[in-house]
């Protein structure tokens, strides 16, 4: 399979330490070569020598909008919707704050309740400041969006891809009904931008955001991209109004005003060596496209799932991630009761996985650098770590700060 893959020689663009099989670039993906020299470009030549002027000379200003406009297609964007800054959480705030402003004759912003706890945060955070007549947060369950839908909701903000389960929504019908109810649609691709084919100018999506440290290997604390559908942006208005947002920065007003443009998602400052090496990552999806991604990341997943069933000793795994294809992410999850310290031994081991509370163990596949060989020998130290208990010891079971 190693041998037939297209995306084979993409590993080479990768630092991967040896001995390690990293299954969580779901949740920080691996160092790029293009982006540790990218820093050092920065850092010496830009920052260095050039100083200051490096806002023009090396266009530090348009990073933003160049970095938007490389993620854009990734997501099935056409131009000029799309623009890297803050975080997910504070682009978030601000596609709430500009969803609720298209429909002021609602106030309800309907979520799921075991969504990413940062888009209920940022939801009850905007209850708490504009008070529950403005902003009202619903949540339900998964199985039971749908029929929640009705015309009381302003709102509906969801995630593509379950942080837990994998689970996969359907974006174009639900994106659809909610339409015909005159709902408006945010949806969080923190799992599914960089991995699985999304169209959001195509099925209609009115805003989306997304993280620049998972599937687009941007480093610890990335930016996020923000999507607006173009339709939306003069009317719209969102409440961080930064400087850098403004339609004519440099010309110091006193008064906010809004550019016709995505410009009016940012707010301050970019920062400019975390956004250079998200700018640098990205360059790898420039001569390969989406579908052949997905199309290894199931392959993937399939082959892992069919080692772990052919093992009796891993029988103890629940996997409640969806076997059928349009409902898995690229990642799988099985609950155990012993999860965590199964967890930290596979680490020991060599294989990066993670735990999410209470019971998760939590496999990423990133096709761009994994090899069908890394499955294999995956599963076959998990089958070490289980079937002889390597976990049970107190050296894996005592919690640390991040799981
Ligand atoms: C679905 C989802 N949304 C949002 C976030 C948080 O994004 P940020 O830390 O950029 O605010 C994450 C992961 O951290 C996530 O998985
Ligand atoms: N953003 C993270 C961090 O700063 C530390 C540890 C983990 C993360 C994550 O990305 C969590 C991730 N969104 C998740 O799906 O669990």
């Amino acid at each position: 399979m190693d041998a037939k893959d297209p995306l084979a020689a993409k590993r080479a663009e990768f630092y991967l330490p040896e001995n390690t099989i990293y299954l969580d670039g779901n949740s920080l993906g691996p160092m790029t070569h293009a982006a540790k020299d990218r820093v050092n470009a920065v850092m010496t030549q830009q920052w260095g020598d050039d100083l200051i002027t490096s806002w023009n000379k090396h266009q530090w200003i348009d990073l933003p909008e160049i970095v938007g406009e490389k993620i854009a297609p990734i997501i099935g964007a056409g131009p000029g919707q799309v623009i890297c800054c803050d975080s997910v959480s504070i682009n978030l705030f601000k596609v709430i704050s500009a969803a609720l402003s298209l429909n002021p004759s609602r106030h309800k912003v309907l979520s799921q309740n075991d969504n990413f706890p940062t888009d209920l945060y940022m939801t009850q955070g905007l209850e708490n400041l504009l008070g529950r007549e403005k902003c009202q947060l619903v949540t339900t369950k998964e199985e039971d969006i749908l029929d929640s839908l009705d015309e009381s909701i302003a709102v509906l903000m969801l995630t593509q891809v379950n942080f837990r389960t994998g689970r996969i929504h359907d974006i174009q019908s639900i994106t659809e009904k909610a339409h015909q109810l005159g709902i408006l649609v945010i949806w969080d691709l923190a799992h599914s931008a960089g991995a699985i084919p999304v169209k959001v100018d195509e099925w209609g999506v009115d805003f989306a955001v997304g993280c620049g440290y998972k599937y687009f290997n941007g480093g610890p604390g990335a930016p996020a991209f923000v999507y607006v559908a173009e339709k939306h942006l003069a009317a719209l208005e969102q409440p961080l109004s930064g400087w850098m947002g403004h339609a004519s920065p440099f010309e110091f007003s006193p008064d906010y005003e809004k550019p016709p443009s995505i410009k009016q998602f940012l707010c301050g400052t970019p920062g400019v060596v975390s956004m250079s090496v998200l700018d640098a990552s990205l360059d790898l999806f420039t001569d390969i496209n989406i579908e052949m991604i997905r199309e290894k990341s199931l392959a993937l997943t399939d082959l892992f799932i069919e080692l772990v069933n052919q093992e009796e000793s891993l029988n103890q795994l629940e996997i409640i991630t969806p076997l059928e294809h349009d409902e898995r992410g690229s990642q799988i999850a099985y609950c155990h009761d012993d999860a965590y310290a199964i967890c930290q031994a596979l680490i020991a081991e060599g294989v990066i996985a993670d735990f999410r509370a209470p019971n998760i163990l939590r496999f990423g596949f990133s096709p761009l650098f994994l090899r069908y060989a890394d499955i294999e020998k995956s599963v076959e130290l998990l089958i070490d770590v289980v079937s002889e208990k390597r976990y049970d010891s107190e050296q894996f079971r005592s919690r640390k700060a991040v799981t």
